[in-house]
Order: structure tokens, then sequence, then C-alpha cells
């Protein structure tokens, strides 16, 4: 997996690959890896996709408790302390790593939550297998006071360096961008592994299979060589 979070004037934006592995199978081609928490608190994913599924469900619906409990919309940070206690109590066996990004009263904010339950505050942020590619290009291009488009731009090309460099990331890119007005997910935003029609027909030609016995079944005979059942 490739995740990313960047923060630019007026909101924050996270993107994912969408391949998932087992092993040297590729499991999905695509996957969604970026999770609703709440209108304005999004969440990407990497590990074991079971973990980051349930434990991103889970925190949602503990945060909407709180914030009706509360009467105040949900805190990104209290996103993030919910994550980090439940994490930390599993002593890193429940393998979610997350990027948390949001909008809420206080401003926007970013973080990453580790398997381990260790956090950190920052203005980008990648993480997953692809980490090291997708870090390459925020280390070379970012810079204060992006735009929401060069934002977005530069969120998905670090989510490519990860898709064309990590085997364990590939396929597709979607981004999530958030801004006190709204969230906006963008699924398959860029689509650059698309099928090509194959050029030739790989049907092989009769006579292809050898064969030394030929029997001729009668349909109304069939009962006599297979047991038929009514399901
Ligand atoms: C089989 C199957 C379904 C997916 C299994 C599955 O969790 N794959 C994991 C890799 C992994 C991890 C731990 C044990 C085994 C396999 C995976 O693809 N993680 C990606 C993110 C998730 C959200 C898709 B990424 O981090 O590479």
């Amino acid at each position: 997996t490739t995740i990313v979070g960047c923060i630019f004037d007026g909101g924050v934006v996270i993107a994912a690959d969408t391949r998932a592995t087992s092993g040297p199978i590729v499991a999905d081609k695509n996957c969604e890896k970026l999770h609703f928490i709440s209108p304005q608190i999004w969440c990407a994913g990497a590990g074991t996709a079971a973990d980051t599924e349930f434990t991103t469900a889970l925190i949602s619906s503990q945060l909407e408790l709180h914030s009706l409990s509360t009467g105040r919309k949900p805190r990104v940070v209290t996103c993030m302390t919910l994550l980090k206690q439940h994490l930390f109590r599993y002593q890193g066996h429940i393998g979610a790593y997350l990027v948390v990004a949001g909008v809420d009263p206080t401003g926007t904010h970013l973080f990453t939550v580790h398997a381990h339950g260790s956090t950190d505050k920052l203005p980008y942020v990648t993480m997953g297998s692809g980490s090291l590619a997708a870090m390459a290009v925020f280390e070379t291009k970012w810079e204060k006071h992006l735009t929401r488009e060069k934002a977005v731009d530069l969120c998905s090309e670090a989510i490519l360096a990860g898709i064309f460099n990590d085997l364990g990331s590939g396929s597709n890119v979607d981004v999530c961008v958030i801004t006190p007005e709204k969230a906006t997910l963008v699924r398959n935003r860029i689509t650059p592994n698309e099928r090509v029609p194959k050029e030739m027909s790989y049907k092989f030609t009769r006579g292809t299979t050898g064969y030394i016995k030929e029997m001729v079944i009668e349909k109304k005979d069939l009962k006599k060589y297979v047991t038929i059942v009514d399901l």
C-alpha cells in the first residue's frame, strides 16, 4: 500500500492506491483504502485489510456517540486519540497503519497512527510499503501554502510513485479532499493501469487436444452416467 496526506491552504487531501496483496498475489486490483470516519474526517489505511476496515468503523461509531454526547462536531484529535488508545491496548497485534485527516472547529489537521499506538502530527505524511517512494516525491516537491489543485496533484504524484515503484502498491489513485465546506471522495481519479484488449485471439483451434476415444451420450440416457440432483 501507498497512502499519503497533505495539508493545503483551506483544507487537507488524502490519497491511496487500490492494490490488496496476499504474498505475491494481487488479491484485489481496485480496493478502497479511504475510510469515512465522520462527514469531515476521513482515514487512509495500510497494513492488514481487515484491521484497517474494522478499526476505522469502530472508531467512527465511537466518535459519533461522543459527538452526540457533547453536542459538538467531532474533532480530528479525538479520532486520533481513540485510535491510538485502541491500537496501543492491542500492542501492535491489530495491524492498522492509518493516516487520519480532517477539518473541525479547531482547524485543519493531519495525523498518522501506527499499529503500536504512536502518532505524529505533520503537514504531509506517507505510509505503507510504498511510503518511501511517495515520500521521495513530497521531499522533492512539497512547499508551504499549496493550493487545492496543487495539493491534489502532488498527492496523486506521490501515490503514482508507489504504484510504479512498489510491488505492494498498484492499479489506481483514489483521492479525498476535505475543506470546511465539505469532503469530496474521488474514486479512481487516475487509472493508469487499465487492461487493453488483446491483439490476438488465443482460442485453441480444433484438434489441438488429441483424444483416444469418443462417446456420444443422448440427453435421454444421461441419468445412466450422471446423478442429476434437483437443487
Ligand atoms: C487475501 C486477502 C485480502 C487482503 C489481505 C491483506 O490484508 N493484505 C494486506 C497485506 C497483508 C498484511 C498482513 C497479512 C497479509 C497480507 C494488504 O494488501 N495491505 C494493503 C492495505 C489493505 C487495506 C488492502 B497495503 O498495506 O499493502
